[in-house]
Parts: C-alpha cells; sequence; structure tokens
C-alpha cells in the first residue's frame, strides 16, 4: 500500500517558494552534472510565479535545460489564459533565459493534433521530467486531470507510455472551460523528483481527503497509488 506523503508546512509563501525553488534547483543541478542535460516541467495558474521569480534567478547551466509545461490551456501565448505566457514571462528570464523553451500549444490544429505535436517534442527532448513541480485546484485537478472529464481515465492509467493528451472543455459549465493539452499520469511516475505546492486551508483539505480517493478517479489517489515521487510543500498563507 503507497503511504501518503508528509505534507511540509512552511509559515510564509516566501519560505515555501524559498524551499520549492532550492529543490527544483538541486535535482537540475544535479541532472546536469550527470547527464549533461535536464528537463522541467511546470505548472499554469496563479500559485507557481513566486518558485519562477525564484528559479530564474538562480545560478544553473540554463542552456543545457529544458523547460516545458504540464499542462496548457488550448490558446496562443498572446493569450492570457496562457501557461507558456506564464512560463516566458516569469521563469524564463533573468537567468533561467537561456534554457529552452517546449511549448504544448500549436497554432492552427486541432487540439488533438497539437497533443501529438507535443508528445513528439517531449519524447525528442528525452521522453522524462528530471524535475517537475505541479499545482492543483481546489476540486483536486492536478494538469489538466479534471473530475468528471472524459479524458481523466486516460491520463490516469498508468501503464500507457508517457504521452499528452487532449482534454476537451467541460460544456455546461463543467471545468476545464476551455480544451486544454496535458501530460499523463505516467510522465510524473518516470519523473526524478516531483514537487506539490499547495497554498492556503482548502487546498491542504482537499489534499487530504484526495489522497484516500479512488486511483482511477482522483489524480492525487493516483499518484500516490502509483509511487510518484511526490514531495507536498504547503503554507497557510494564501
Ligand atoms: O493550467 C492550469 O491551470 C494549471 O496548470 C493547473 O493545473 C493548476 O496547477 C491548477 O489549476 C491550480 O491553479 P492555481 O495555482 O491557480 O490554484
Amino acid at each position: 500500500m503507497s503511504e501518503t506523503p508528509v505534507i511540509e508546512t512552511f509559515p510564509t509563501v516566501d519560505a515555501w517558494a524559498e524551499a520549492i525553488a532550492a529543490r527544483l534547483a538541486e535535482t537540475l543541478g544535479a541532472a546536469v552534472r550527470d547527464k549533461d542535460s535536464a528537463v522541467f516541467a511546470g505548472p499554469g495558474g496563479t500559485t507557481p510565479a513566486p518558485v519562477y521569480r525564484r528559479l530564474a534567478a538562480t545560478d544553473l547551466d540554463w542552456a543545457r535545460i529544458a523547460v516545458t509545461l504540464v499542462d496548457e490551456r488550448y490558446v496562443p501565448e498572446t493569450s492570457p489564459e496562457s501557461n507558456a505566457r506564464l512560463i516566458r514571462d516569469v521563469l524564463l528570464q533573468d537567468k533561467a533565459a537561456a534554457a529552452r523553451f517546449i511549448p504544448l500549444y500549436t497554432p492552427e490544429v486541432t487540439v488533438d493534433r497539437a497533443a501529438i505535436v507535443a508528445a513528439h517534442a517531449l519524447a525528442d527532448a528525452g521522453g522524462r521530467f528530471d524535475a517537475v513541480l505541479l499545482g492543483m485546484g481546489e476540486d483536486g485537478h492536478i494538469c489538466s486531470m479534471f473530475p468528471d472529464s472524459p479524458t481523466l481515465k486516460t491520463l490516469l492509467t498508468p501503464t500507457l507510455k508517457p504521452t499528452v493528451l487532449g482534454v476537451p472543455h467541460g460544456r455546461d459549465g463543467a471545468a476545464p472551460t476551455i480544451e486544454r493539452l496535458s501530460i499523463n499520469l505516467p510522465y510524473l511516475m518516470s519523473a526524478g523528483r516531483v514537487i506539490l505546492g499547495l497554498k492556503g486551508a482548502a487546498k491542504r483539505r482537499v489534499f487530504e481527503e484526495q489522497a484516500k480517493g479512488d486511483p482511477k478517479i482522483q489524480p492525487i489517489a493516483a499518484l500516490i497509488a502509483a509511487n510518484v515521487p511526490l514531495e507536498v510543500l504547503w503554507t497557510e498563507e494564501g
């Protein structure tokens, strides 16, 4: 039976972001030393910016590091909804500007065609991530693994190859509100290190509840059941 990871608590957002950035930098630096390259995958949303700002200022051999996303809204980078825009505006700055960015979005094709293009691009970059940062929605979704989404079952199937899938929007108000692209669970299973950054009491409660849930329909339970190398860092500060 897989163990639920201990939730590490930090008194402030600054301490929490500092700890996450330091661990990601440690893993990326070790990967570059070991194999002359590294791949980092991060989320969009409102949580990761303080971590990305610290990583951007960190002294790493960024020219040997590829940066990608764990999921993307199916919009161009000009859209305020774009996760690629967040990465370019906040992470790929300062010292990290030298990193190679692998987007998930491809213009003028269907979301499923874009997912195939992204899957090939990530496979060409090694087909696994050395370090991953995850956020989580208050419904318990991580990446674009949304409860009740028709693609959830496939995204959570541990026996498939690491890949990227198109995620339809939920229609009639169900999440997600727009089409998305998402890595699947095997990408997290094969990662060197996966850090889930949580802020606020509500998300801590959702994590603790869903950790005991059904791994076929709850992403947090699926990560634990699949023995993903998961560390959970939380701060009460919202
Ligand atoms: O595209 C996205 O929205 C993110 O990649 C997503 O998976 C995010 O991590 C959660 O939705 C939490 O979002 P917040 O950080 O805004 O709470």
